[in-house]
C-alpha cells in the first residue's frame, strides 16, 4: 500500500469544505489513518484474527467502507482455502480505483469483489463476518439502526460484526482528557496544530460519533446478544457483536 505523505491540511485555508474521501484523501490515506486513529495498524491485524474465529466455509464477508482494503487484506490472509467471497464495499470510486490496485498486488484463492456503492444499499446474506471500521461515523445518524438490523437479518448464526469508531462521551471532564491525549497523538506524529485544526473544522459536519452506550444500545435492540468493546485507545474503540 502507497504511504503518500498527508499534507492536505498543512497550509493555511480561509473556506475549509467539509471533509470528503476524494482522489486527494484516498491518495495519501494510508498515511493519514495511521497517523490520525491510535491502534489503527493493531485493529487491522486482529479483525483477521477474528477471521479465524467466526469466518466459516462457503460464506461471505462484507468490508463495509473499504477504503483502500486493509481490513479485506488482513481477512484474507486468514481464510485461504475455505472458499468464501468477501464483498469490499465503498461509495468513493477513488478509494474503489486504489483498492482494486491494492489488492490486485496479493495472491489468493478468495475472490474479493469490489462495489462501487452506498453500503445502506446493498444485500447482506450467508454472512459470516461483517466489518464497519470507522464507516459507521460517517452515515448519517438516522440511518445506523437500519444498516445493523440488516447486518443482523443478513449474518449466520454465530457470525460477527466488528465495528471500530471514535466515541463521544457524555462526560465532559473524560471527553476533555481523551481527547486531548488523542491531539497529543497527531502531534507525535507530525500534524501541526494548523493541519489538527483545519481537519477538525472540515470532519464537523460529516463525522457524528456515538457514545459507547448508544452503540451497545444498537447493537443490542437489533438483536445481537454478545456485545463487547475489545480495543480501546484514548476515544477511539472497536467492539465485536456476535449474533
Ligand atoms: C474512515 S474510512 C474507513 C477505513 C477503512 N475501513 C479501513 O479499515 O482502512 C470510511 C470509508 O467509508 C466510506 N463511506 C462513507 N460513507 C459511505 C457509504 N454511505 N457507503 C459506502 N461507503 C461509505 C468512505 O468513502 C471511506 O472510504
Ligand atoms: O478524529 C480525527 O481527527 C480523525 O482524523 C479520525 C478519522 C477517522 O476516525 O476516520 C477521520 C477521518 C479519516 O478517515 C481518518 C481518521
Amino acid at each position: 500500500m502507497n504511504t503518500n505523505l498527508d499534507t492536505i491540511y498543512a497550509t493555511q485555508n480561509d473556506n475549509i469544505d467539509d471533509f470528503k474521501f476524494d482522489q486527494r484523501v484516498a491518495g495519501v490515506f494510508n498515511d493519514m489513518i495511521r497517523r490520525s486513529v491510535p491502534g489503527y495498524g493493531q485493529i487491522i491485524q486482529t479483525i483477521g484474527d477474528f477471521a479465524n474465529d467466526f469466518v466459516k466455509p462457503h460464506t461471505n464477508i462484507y468490508d463495509l467502507g473499504s477504503s483502500l482494503g486493509a481490513a479485506t487484506l488482513s481477512v484474507r490472509r486468514n481464510i485461504e482455502g475455505k472458499q468464501c467471497q468477501i464483498f469490499a464495499v465503498d461509495n468513493s470510486e477513488s478509494m474503489i480505483n486504489r483498492c482494486h490496485e491494492n489488492i490486485a498486488a496479493f495472491k489468493s484463492d478468495t475472490t474479493v469483489n469490489l462495489i462501487c456503492a452506498d453500503i445502506r444499499d446493498i444485500e447482506i446474506a450467508n454472512a459470516s463476518l461483517v466489518i464497519l471500521n470507522f464507516t459507521l461515523q460517517f452515515l448519517p445518524v438516522h440511518d445506523r439502526d437500519a444498516l445493523i438490523k440488516k447486518i443482523y437479518q443478513g449474518l449466520n448464526p454465530g457470525g460477527a460484526i466488528v465495528i471500530s469508531e471514535k466515541l463521544r462521551f457524555e462526560d465532559d471532564t473524560i471527553q476533555h482528557i481523551l481527547d486531548k491525549h488523542h491531539l497529543d497523538f497527531k502531534r507525535a506524529n507530525g500534524y501541526s496544530e494548523l493541519e489538527i485544526s483545519q481537519k477538525r473544522s472540515a470532519l464537523e459536519n460529516v463525522m457524528l460519533t456515538d457514545t459507547l452506550p448508544a452503540h451497545k444500545d444498537r447493537l443490542n435492540e437489533c438483536g445481537f446478544g454478545h456485545v463487547s468493546v475489545w480495543f480501546q485507545c484514548f476515544n477511539f474503540c472497536s467492539m465485536v457483536a456476535i449474533k
